[in-house]
């Protein structure tokens, strides 16, 4: 089933901008151009891109914030921005910047909000919150007023209180942003088990972890055009990843010759070649083994950020 649904879906916002002393000049920005893509119940797809890429506005349209300029958009069977109160009840939102939570009001009271507003039956929420409590480690915050939260904790409030109306979309925001290492881990494992509970999870980050450690696809946006959409090896291939072997010559050399790799870096004696990732290192491994003196050798895999970082620049094509 089709959870969310975007036929040629575009915004476009006016923008003034200075031209001259007192003269102002009226023009056109499309943040979002013609976009379409659908996401399946149970999905949890990375929606990735270059600030400014457009991210930002699809996530407004899709919780009906900002209506689109052109196109149709479907969420749960509704039109998010026709039908606010009805959207409301079917996604979860938690943005990693801002929190929904009342500053001056424990926890618990905001969740108790939470409860009120959505008209949450007694019983599913008591079990609800006791998920959430269990899961995210809640029960020694719940009474604690929501400013004297670490940013982790608010971070687990948050998600929380984005769950306890059982939404069938999740989008998240830059969920682990400012977190520190375990922190990060513990909400990637509570998205983990969300999404294996059947929510559909939409999340915006620029930690590509977060992406690796839950995505099963990736979208790539750029301009307000998508320009990925696959999983995570097909991203790889499509960003023409490469693999890397790290050379210790007994001493310090000219650059290494090798078929099917090239140098790109070199220090003192270590030296780092560049190779496909899709191929065999045995065979460059066999011809520097047999010209060379080594000390030691290792293969790093493909990183990510790289592949992602040769996207953005546009050096790879749709
Ligand atoms: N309210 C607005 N008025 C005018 N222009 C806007 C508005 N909102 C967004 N834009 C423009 O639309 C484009 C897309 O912005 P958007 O915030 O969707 O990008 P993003 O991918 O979320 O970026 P980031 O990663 O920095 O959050 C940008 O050029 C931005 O300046």
């Amino acid at each position: 089933m089709e959870l969310i649904e975007l036929d040629r879906v575009s915004r476009t916002f006016t923008v003034r901008s200075k031209a001259g002393r007192l003269r102002r000049r009226r023009h056109e920005v499309r943040a979002v151009d013609g976009l379409s893509f659908t996401v399946r119940a149970g999905e949890c797809v990375g929606y990735i891109g270059p600030n400014g890429a457009g991210k930002s506005t699809t996530i407004k349209m899709l919780t009906g914030i900002l209506v689109p300029s052109a196109g149709r958009l479907r969420v749960a069977g509704v039109d998010p921005a026709r039908e606010r109160v009805a959207l409301a009840r079917r996604i979860g939102v938690v943005f990693g910047q801002r929190t929904t939570l009342w500053w001056d009001l424990p926890l618990r009271d905001s969740y108790e909000l939470a409860r009120r507003l959505y008209r949450i039956e007694p019983a599913r929420y008591a079990a609800n919150l006791e998920r959430c409590v269990e899961l995210l480690q809640l029960g020694d915050l719940l009474d604690t007023p929501v400013r004297q939260l670490s940013l982790g904790q608010r971070m687990r409030g948050d998600l929380g209180a984005a769950l306890l109306h059982d939404p069938q979309v999740l989008y998240l925001d830059e969920p682990t942003i400012g977190l520190d290492v375990l922190s990060k881990a513990r909400v990637r494992e509570f998205l983990r088990e969300v999404n294996a509970a059947g929510t559909t999870v939409l999340l915006t980050t620029h930690d590509l972890t977060d992406i690796e450690q839950l995505c099963g696809r990736v979208m790539v946006i750029d301009h307000g055009r998508l320009v990925f959409d696959g999983d995570l090896a097909g991203l790889h291939a499509a960003g023409r990843s490469e693999r890397t072997l790290v050379v210790d010559l007994a001493r310090p050399g000219p650059p290494i010759e090798a078929p099917g790799a090239r140098v790109v870096k070199v220090a003192g004696a270590r030296q780092w070649l560049a190779f496909p990732a899709e191929q065999s290192a045995a065979p460059i491994v066999a011809a520097v083994a047999d010209r060379y003196p080594l000390q030691d050798l290792s293969v790093r895999e493909p990183v990510i950020e790289d592949v992602i970082a040769r996207m953005y620049a546009g050096a790879v094509g749709g």
